[in-house]
C-alpha cells in the first residue's frame, strides 16, 4: 500500500481567452494541436499520448489541475488506500471526467495548499505520430511530460506531504532568504526538487502563494537548436520573457522562461539531467544557475 506515481502525465488550464492560448501553445511553444472529446477545449499533443496540455474555457486564468500517471488499476487503488490512511480525502472521477481525459481510472484530491492533484491510469495513446509545428521532438517517455512547480505556504509540511504521503523522492534543495517570499528578515525557506522517475525533478515547490496556482511548467525538447528557435519565436511574437537563457545548476538544464496566458511561466529547455534512485544523493545547490537565467530582465 503506497503511492507509486510514474510521471507527470497532463496539465489542465482554465482560460478566459482560448485564442491567446492557441497562439501561445501552437506558434510560440510549438505544441501540436489535437482533437479531443469536447469541441470547447484545446488539446495539445507532444508525443503519442492523446493530450498532454488541455485548455478549458473559464472566467479566470490559472492552473486547473495536474494529472499524475500510475501503472494500472491496482496501483491506483493502492494509492487511494495510502492517501486515505494519511487522512487525505479522495474523490473518484466521474464517468464524464474519465471520458474527457480519456483515461480508464482517475481520482482527485487537493494538497494542503489547494493544489489539485489527479492520479490516473489507462490513458489513451494515438496510432498516428505526432507532427509538431516546428518539427522539434519533446523528451517524454518514462520521464513524463516535463516538470511543474507549485506554490505552498509551509515548506516543512510540503516536504513531508509530497515525500511521505505522495511518495516523491527528494532530489535537490535550495535555500532562499525568507524576505524573498515575504517572511521575516533573516529566516530561511526551502525550495525543494522532487522526482518520481529518471527526470531530475517532476515536481518542485516554492513557499510563496501564487494566484495562478502554478509557478511554472517545463517542457523539454531534444535539441539545443530547438530551444534557440523557440526563443526566436518568443521574441518575434513579443511574448514577455520571465528569465533569459541559462543553465540550471541542479538539473543542468539549458532553458528560458516565458509568461503564459495562464499567468504562470513556461520553462522551455533541453539537456535535463537523468538520475538513478539507487545511486542518487540529494544535496543543496548553492545557485539557481551556472550561467544566465536572469529573472525579470531580457
Ligand atoms: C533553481 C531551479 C532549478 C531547476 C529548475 O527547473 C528551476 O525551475 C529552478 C528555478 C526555480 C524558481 C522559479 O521558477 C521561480 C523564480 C525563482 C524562485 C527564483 O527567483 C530563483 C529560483 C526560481
Ligand atoms: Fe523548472
Amino acid at each position: 500500500m503506497n503511492v507509486d506515481i510514474r510521471s507527470l502525465g497532463y496539465v489542465r488550464v482554465e482560460s478566459t481567452d482560448l485564442d491567446q492560448w492557441r497562439h501561445f501553445a501552437g506558434k510560440v511553444l510549438g505544441l501540436a494541436e489535437g482533437r479531443g472529446p469536447s469541441a470547447d477545449n484545446l488539446y495539445y499533443r507532444i508525443d503519442e499520448l492523446s493530450a498532454r496540455l488541455v485548455v478549458v474555457p473559464s472566467d479566470r486564468d490559472l492552473l486547473s489541475c495536474m494529472g499524475w500517471e500510475l501503472a494500472d488499476h491496482r496501483a491506483l487503488s493502492d494509492a487511494v488506500d495510502h492517501l486515505k490512511h494519511h487522512g487525505v480525502s479522495v474523490e473518484s472521477g466521474t464517468s464524464e471526467e474519465l471520458a474527457e481525459r480519456r483515461v480508464e481510472g482517475m481520482v482527485r484530491f487537493t494538497d494542503p495548499w489547494d493544489n489539485v492533484f489527479e492520479l490516473y491510469h489507462g490513458a489513451t495513446y494515438e496510432s498516428r505520430p505526432v507532427v509538431t509545428p516546428y518539427a522539434q521532438t519533446f523528451v517524454t517517455g518514462e520521464q513524463g511530460m516535463g516538470h511543474i512547480v507549485v506554490p505552498v505556504t509551509d515548506d516543512v509540511e510540503a516536504l513531508r506531504f509530497y515525500t511521505d504521503v505522495l511518495g516523491f523522492r527528494l532530489r535537490d534543495s535550495m535555500r532562499m532568504p525568507g524576505e524573498f517570499v515575504g517572511k521575516e528578515a533573516g529566516s530561511t525557506v526551502w525550495l525543494r526538487f522532487l522526482g518520481c522517475n529518471p527526470r531530475h525533478h517532476s515536481l518542485a515547490f516554492l513557499p510563496m502563494p501564487n494566484p495562478s496556482k502554478c509557478v511554472h511548467i517545463m517542457f523539454e525538447v531534444e535539441k539545443l537548436d530547438d530551444v534557440g528557435r523557440a526563443l526566436e519565436r518568443v521574441r518575434k511574437h513579443k511574448v514577455p520573457l520571465s528569465a533569459t537563457l541559462g543553465r540550471h545548476m541542479n538539473d543542468q538544464m539549458v532553458s528560458f522562461y516565458v509568461r503564459s496566458p495562464g499567468g504562470f511561466d513556461v520553462e522551455y529547455g533541453c539537456e535535463g539531467l537523468q538520475v538513478d534512485d539507487a545511486r542518487w544523493v540529494a544535496r543543496e545547490s548553492t545557485a539557481v544557475s551556472y550561467w544566465g537565467h536572469s529573472f525579470g530582465g531580457s
